[in-house]
């Protein structure tokens, strides 16, 4: 922590701050770095949560806005020394048009870049996902891959096709010169399917097992592995990101890094067991289960849940010194007790 406010220098912005990841960003952001001044929170929607943060240290703004809108986004981004991008619309449902996907996850990343430049903004990172290699619509798996396994990277989805445009942009804008003469610093994050403390679709899970009298049924073959990353650790790589990317920006500028940590390999509905399962569930086969996951099941989906895609790789602790924060134990405790404090838990 800071010994006195001198130290206290550093003006940060995360859009989407009020998300699922966004929180733990903003919650990390404030234990960890001691230098950090002034806090801006920019989302669509704030958190009531937000106002117990003003109390600390450090100057918590919290900024309503769209980031489909270049001047909302560039009065945010105006004095910031990093932005740490983390908006978007995560919609593989169907519930959202891909007209509003594009605008939301691409046009709101360009808008972001370009409020970097006009204002002198020098540090960006961008929140990508797995989904930007795969799984592709052939359904090839990619077995505990790193960033430079050969994969063929073909999308259809308005997501991922979203996701990957976007992540382009951001790796294409690194080294431009911003407001100032300086060059901007740019990096993605590409987690895998992120778990822990206000995961949804886990609290949506939990209901239907309760729903069905405390029992899952199994869809997916026990064998497909699907990466997941725990959200305490996502917050934490983008901490050191956001850290090391002004004395190492040679190296990290441009790059790209999947999110790992030593969550276990396994398949998706076993991995939700680990949680689950303390929580009173069971998991059973059913003959035809996927007619109980309907609302959740479209082509999309249900290829990305039934093709092993598994990440293994050091490439963060080689260039940041990353290592998690979180052990899998620790993590899972922690999952595990949020699960239980879910309305509706036994
Ligand atoms: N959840 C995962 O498993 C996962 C995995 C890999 C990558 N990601 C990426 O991580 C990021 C955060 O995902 P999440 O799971 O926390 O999703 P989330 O929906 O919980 O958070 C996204 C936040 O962005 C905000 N937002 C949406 N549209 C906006 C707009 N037009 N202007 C300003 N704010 C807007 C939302 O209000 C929300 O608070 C996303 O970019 C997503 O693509 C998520
Ligand atoms: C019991 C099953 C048949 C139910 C279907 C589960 C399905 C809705 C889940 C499975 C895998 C999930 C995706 C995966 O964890 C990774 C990501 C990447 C991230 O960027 C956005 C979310 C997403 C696509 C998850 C969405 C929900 C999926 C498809």
């Amino acid at each position: 922590m800071a010994d006195s406010a001198e130290t206290q220098e550093l003006v940060y912005l995360v859009t989407g701050g009020c998300g699922f990841l966004g929180e733990h960003v903003v919650r990390m952001l404030l234990q960890r770095e001691p230098r950090l001044r002034e806090l801006r929170i920019f989302d669509l929607h704030l958190g009531p949560w937000l106002e117990e943060l003003k109390t600390g240290p450090v100057q918590v703004t919290a900024i309503q806005g769209d980031v489909t809108q270049a001047h909302e986004v560039a009065a945010a981004v105006a004095g910031a020394h990093v932005v740490i991008h983390t908006a978007g619309l995560v919609d593989v449902f169907g519930k959202t048009s891909p007209e509003t996907i594009h605008e939301v996850n691409v046009q709101g990343t360009q808008n972001v870049i370009e409020a970097c430049v006009q204002t002198g903004t020098r540090f960006l990172i961008y929140t990508s996902s797995m989904e930007v290699v795969g799984p592709n619509t052939k359904g090839q798996p990619f077995y505990r891959g790193n960033e430079n396994t050969p994969y063929e990277a073909v999308h259809r989805h308005p997501y991922p096709c979203s996701k990957a445009l976007a992540e382009q942009l951001v790796l294409e804008a690194n080294g431009r010169e911003v407001l100032g003469g300086l060059p901007l610093v740019t990096c993605a994050l590409r987690p895998t399917g992120i778990y822990g403390e206000g995961h949804q679709i886990m609290r949506d899970f939990y209901h239907q097992g309760l729903r069905l009298g405390g029992r899952l049924f199994r869809a997916i073959p026990a064998s497909v592995e699907h990466g997941r990353v725990y959200v305490g650790n996502v917050a934490w790589m983008h901490v050191l990101v956001a850290r090391e990317l002004e004395h190492r920006a040679a190296l990290m500028g441009g790059q790209v890094y999947f999110c790992y940590d030593n969550s276990p390999y396994k398949s998706y509905e076993d991995f939700n067991m680990e949680f689950l399962g303390p929580c009173g569930l069971l998991l059973q086969w059913l003959l035809r289960p996927l007619m109980l996951y309907a609302p959740l099941l479209n082509p999309y989906t249900l290829a990305v849940a039934n093709t092993t895609f598994t990440v293994s790789t050091d490439k963060a602790r080689r260039h940041f010194g990353y290592e998690p924060l979180f052990s899998w134990e620790e993590s899972r405790t922690r999952t595990i007790r949020w699960v239980q404090t879910v309305e509706g838990s036994a």
